[in-house]
């Protein structure tokens, strides 16, 4: 059993939508596959991936170092010999060889996007849905059935508040319970007209979360929390930049209801120094690591041994992204839920075909691998790169 190919694509998931930090005009993803030699129901088994959005396309990282380090490295020495598999974590050392620690710079979005193409191609060699091969390997009981929220709500040309309340009521049509729009890209006193909006709208049947994207210094951070506290709100997001604890451990003094941060920290020291210094509380706050950005599953997996280690429970974890990567995680882990775009980064995001949110929540089918032969126009694009 060997790796014989590692394959990349960029494409664009470009869109005219902006959040208070950037546009998205230009915005793309790394598409790999991960070839092997195995054969399963008569096909040979390729695990895909690619990396959420926010970052773009790793094309020239994985052509330089990452696809070569799998390539060369001894076949038996990236084998699980006791399954009879590939073992991901022995993949993710073979690709980190030669890495020095910290300055996670881009390399933990090429190495995430080729981890989470290994994983799925350590599930459908085993047969089974990676959320039933998660659970079974950590001794849990797999849920099949994972909270997902709307995210959207995004400044775009021309938008206005009718617009954005009827891009809500959408959401609720289709199952959703709670949606999250931006803030931060526009004045308190327009946002807050946005925010009363949306509340208007969304009136008893949903909840509300508000993402500034790290877009404020201390004092406007706090004006805004200020201004949010008058409303029920599900979370405030990335009030600060990601790496400021000190400016998010000071917010908590003026915000006692939920917040949420963590989608741009890359790697479990990052998480732990964000539970050490941030003033992140676990009976009420949201952690938003996405392993697709941030080394993969095989990281994944430390930074809950270090949620663990601070007292916090894998369920207040609803990682930022939006795809089926983490939906695995959730189902399989035991996290709190995942975010989904119902609108945009297609066909990249979302669940396989047929599966429908009911109530604010999606029940997983149970497909081999992560679940992306499921979703035909996904598994087209995943097909035409290596099969
Ligand atoms: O607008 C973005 O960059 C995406 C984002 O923050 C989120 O999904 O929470
Ligand atoms: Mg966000």
């Amino acid at each position: 059993m060997r790796i014989v190919d590692v394959c990349e694509i960029t494409q664009p998931i470009a869109s005219p939508i902006r959040n208070a930090y950037i546009d998205f005009t230009k915005m793309t993803t790394s598409l790999v596959a991960v070839v092997t030699d195995v054969v399963r129901d008569g096909r040979r088994v390729v695990g895909y991936g690619f990396n959420s959005n926010g970052r773009y396309g790793q094309g020239g990282l994985i052509r330089e170092r990452f696809r070569d380090r799998i390539l060369e490295a001894a076949p038996e020495s990236l084998r699980d010999d006791a399954r009879d598999n590939l073992d991901p974590g022995k993949v993710w050392a073979a690709m980190m060889r030669n890495e020095k620690p910290g300055g996670h710079g881009e390399r933990s979005v090429a190495v995430g996007t080729l981890d989470m193409a290994v994983w799925d191609a350590v599930a459908k060699i085993e047969g089974k849905p990676l959320f039933r091969l998660l659970a079974e390997r950590h001794g849990r009981e797999a849920d099949p059935r994972v909270f997902v929220y709307a995210a959207g709500g995004y400044y775009y040309p021309g938008k206005e508040n009718g617009a954005l309340r009827a891009e809500m009521r959408g959401y609720l049509d289709r199952g959703y319970n709670v949606v999250k729009m931006k803030i931060g890209g526009a004045s308190v006193a327009e946002d807050r007209a946005r925010i009363e909006a949306v509340l208007a709208e969304i009136g008893s049947e949903a909840r509300l979360a508000v993402d500034a994207n790290g877009r404020f210094d201390l004092e406007t951070a706090i004006a805004h929390a200020k201004m949010l506290r008058d409303y029920p709100l599900f979370w405030y997001e990335e009030a600060g930049d990601p790496l400021d604890y000190a400016l998010q451990a000071a917010l908590a003094e003026f915000y006692p209801n939920p917040m949420a941060t963590g989608e741009n920290l890359f790697s479990h020291q990052d998480a732990r120094n964000l539970l050490r210094y941030g003033g992140m509380r676990p009976d009420r706050d949201w952690l938003q690591f996405d392993c697709a950005l941030s080394y993969g599953l095989v990281e994944y997996l430390r930074t809950l041994e270090v949620l663990r280690q601070f007292g916090w429970s894998p369920s207040r974890c609803i990682p930022h992204g939006g795809h089926q990567m983490s939906l695995n995680i959730a189902a399989g882990l035991g996290l709190g839920g995942n975010e989904s775009y119902p609108d945009l980064f297609q066909p990249y995001g979302g669940f396989p075909d047929g599966v429908r949110v009911e109530d604010g929540h999606i029940t997983m089918p149970d497909l081999p691998g992560i679940g992306f032969e499921g979703k035909s126009d996904l598994i087209k694009v995943m097909r035409e790169l290596a099969e």
